[in-house]
């Protein structure tokens, strides 16, 4: 089968956008994993599915798979990417659009300036949702808020990490280092995610607080590894922060992709994201059976 493909990006984190609109493709895991190839495929962290409307009141559904061919929540960035394509082809009614991801309806809005806002909805902190299980294990207090100190086993080593933990739709562990550039990202990254306390896995955010309005993130993405950024990852890590005492509401988040600032007031308030959002290149691949 032949398909028609658009690549972008945003901060670095890359998508393969697909245009179901008019007919679904009726993908399987194996055809998510081969167009997010490097090698054998187009290259991507994500694939990103463009559906019609599935209920009065929003305008698309976004459907997104992990390079693994996993299907997943939801994905920020993507959702900027999402926003910018359906603005650029043609699909959307205005700038500003409502969309319904597998975790809730989120609004990206296009700005003068070419960067994409998303409302990305209230962050989750209920365990059993995100989810986490944290039976028998004794949180530790700080901020108005908690961290969880996890086991893992590290190159045959055993290590103790400090998580704060919550769902932006998706679930994240966020972990305070004192500098982001030495943290072990691809140690503790993957020990974290598969971590037998998170039963749908875990992406694992890597936050050194530069000061009360900046952070620095590096993310190891569940299904992916690390990527560029994660505009959830960063989202979950800013209020993370803001719980625990250590950042104010308006946090400018440095990815090794580029820079996304983050907004929330906290307790029910929507979590607000701006980043950038642009396209690659377009194309067709050949998907084998
Ligand atoms: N890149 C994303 C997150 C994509 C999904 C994530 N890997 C998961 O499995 O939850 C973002 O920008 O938020």
């Amino acid at each position: 089968m032949r398909i028609r493909f658009t690549k972008m990006q945003g901060a670095g984190n890359d998508f393969v956008v697909l245009d179901e609109t008019r007919q679904r493709l009726e993908l399987s895991p194996a055809h998510y994993r081969q167009l997010a190839d490097r090698h054998f495929g187009i290259g991507a962290d994500q694939i990103l599915s463009v559906r019609p409307s599935p209920a009065p009141g929003v305008d698309f559904e976004y459907v997104i798979h992990n390079a693994d061919g996993g299907q997943v929540e939801q994905c920020g960035n993507g959702a900027r990417c999402f926003a910018r394509y359906v603005v650029d082809k043609g699909l959307a009614r205005g700038q500003r659009i409502r969309v319904q991801t597998l975790s809730g309806v989120i609004e990206p809005q296009l700005n003068p300036d070419g960067r994409v806002t998303v409302d990305m909805g209230a962050p989750v902190f209920d365990l059993p949702a995100v989810p986490f299980d944290a039976a028998g294990l004794s949180p530790h207090r700080e901020g108005d808020w908690h961290q969880w100190h996890l086991a893992l086993e590290v190159d045959a080593e055993s290590e103790i990490v400090a998580v704060a933990v919550l769902s932006m739709g998706n679930p994240h562990a966020v972990l305070e280092v004192a500098d982001v550039e030495q943290a072990p990202v691809h140690g503790q990254g993957p020990a974290i995610e598969h971590h037998p306390r998170f039963p749908k896995r875990v992406n694992a955010g890597f936050m050194q607080v530069v000061d009360r309005g900046r952070i620095r993130l590096r993310v190891w993405e569940r299904g992916v590894g690390e990527t560029l950024a994660c505009g959830t990852g960063a989202c979950a890590a800013v209020v993370a922060g803001i719980r625990l005492g250590r950042l104010d509401a308006r946090v400018d988040v440095e990815t090794r992709g580029g820079l996304l600032t983050i907004e929330w007031a906290g307790g029910d308030a929507p979590v607000r994201m701006t980043g950038p959002a642009m396209t690659v290149f377009e194309g067709e691949i050949e998907l084998q059976e």
